[in-house]
């Protein structure tokens, strides 16, 4: 069938079929090894400053469990960092393995996290988020690592204990006063590159700014993650797991540090 997904009839490596950005030459995730990396002490921090009451809802699509925010205004912004301007955050979502040990898409010296975090901005300089997917500057995104551990960060428990609301394909549910910043780690360590959207239109747009430090979950809130469903609520059930595009070729692009 046309619509893209991650099965095998589907999946990554028949996107372009529908897609042709797919094979395009700044395509995203990558694979990063820090003896590639160079550091760029012109690079300023990155600041958030999101308001929580633009925080909206929460849904299931059927690819990932995502959060809207209202973005008809500058009224939750990211700064700084290799970006030009005040860019909008619309949404945050997820993507995540079957098992701990993979699930992220952007791979950090061999190392695959169990899940990464984006919280996708646009420039408003460009008129509409539909605009901005048309220019090379038109879209940030940043990455925020989820590694198992023993001692969860309380704060992304918000977004799970939502989980049970919107089990099936198309399921949403009201998520308000939500400050995503809380999910930070301490670090504002990052590395940035150049690329896509790492689904379809996969469209190179995107300013990815990705966190150097993870975040810690519990294997248990990473069970609730692996409890989402991609069918509708009346079909057979086909869990949400492994919604990961594999690295793309990095095609000479070079990767910013922002730290020694
Ligand atoms: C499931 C489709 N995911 C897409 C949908 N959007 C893209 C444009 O849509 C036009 C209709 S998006 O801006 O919400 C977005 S960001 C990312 S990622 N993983 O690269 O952070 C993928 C996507
Ligand atoms: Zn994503």
């Amino acid at each position: 069938q046309s619509v893209w997904g991650y099965d095998s009839d589907n999946g990554p490596e028949r996107w372009h079929e529908n897609y042709p950005m797919a094979k395009g030459d700044k395509q995203s995730p990558i694979e990063i090894n820090s003896k590639d990396v160079r550091h760029d002490a012109s690079l300023t921090p990155w600041h958030a400053s999101y308001d929580p009451g633009a925080a909206k809802t929460i849904l299931n699509n059927g690819r990932t469990c995502r959060v809207v925010f209202d973005d008809t205004f500058d009224r939750s912004v990211l700064r700084g960092g290799p970006l030009t301007g005040a860019y909008r955050l619309r949404q945050l979502h997820l993507h995540w393995g079957s098992s701990d040990d993979h699930g992220s898409e952007h791979i950090i010296d061999g190392e695959k996290y169990a899940a990464e975090l984006h919280m996708v901005h646009w420039n408003p300089k460009h008129g509409n988020f539909a605009g901005a997917l048309k220019q090379p500057d038109g879209v940030a995104v940043v990455g925020i690592f989820l590694k198992v551990g023993k001692t969860p960060k309380a704060e992304i428990k918000r977004i799970l204990e939502e989980i049970d609301n919107i089990k099936t394909k198309g399921k949403e549910a009201p998520f308000q006063h939500f400050d995503p910043s809380i999910l930070f780690p301490k670090s504002r360590d990052y590395w940035t590159y150049h690329g896509s959207f790492t689904t379809p239109p996969c469209e190179e747009c995107i300013t990815w700014i990705l966190l150097r430090e993870p975040i810690e979950v519990s294997a248990d809130q990473m069970a609730k993650l692996r409890s989402l469903s991609k069918n509708g609520e009346n079909e057979p059930v086909n869990p949400l797991v492994d919604n990961w595009r594999p690295p793309q070729p990095v095609k000479g692009r070079i990767v910013r540090a922002s730290f020694k």
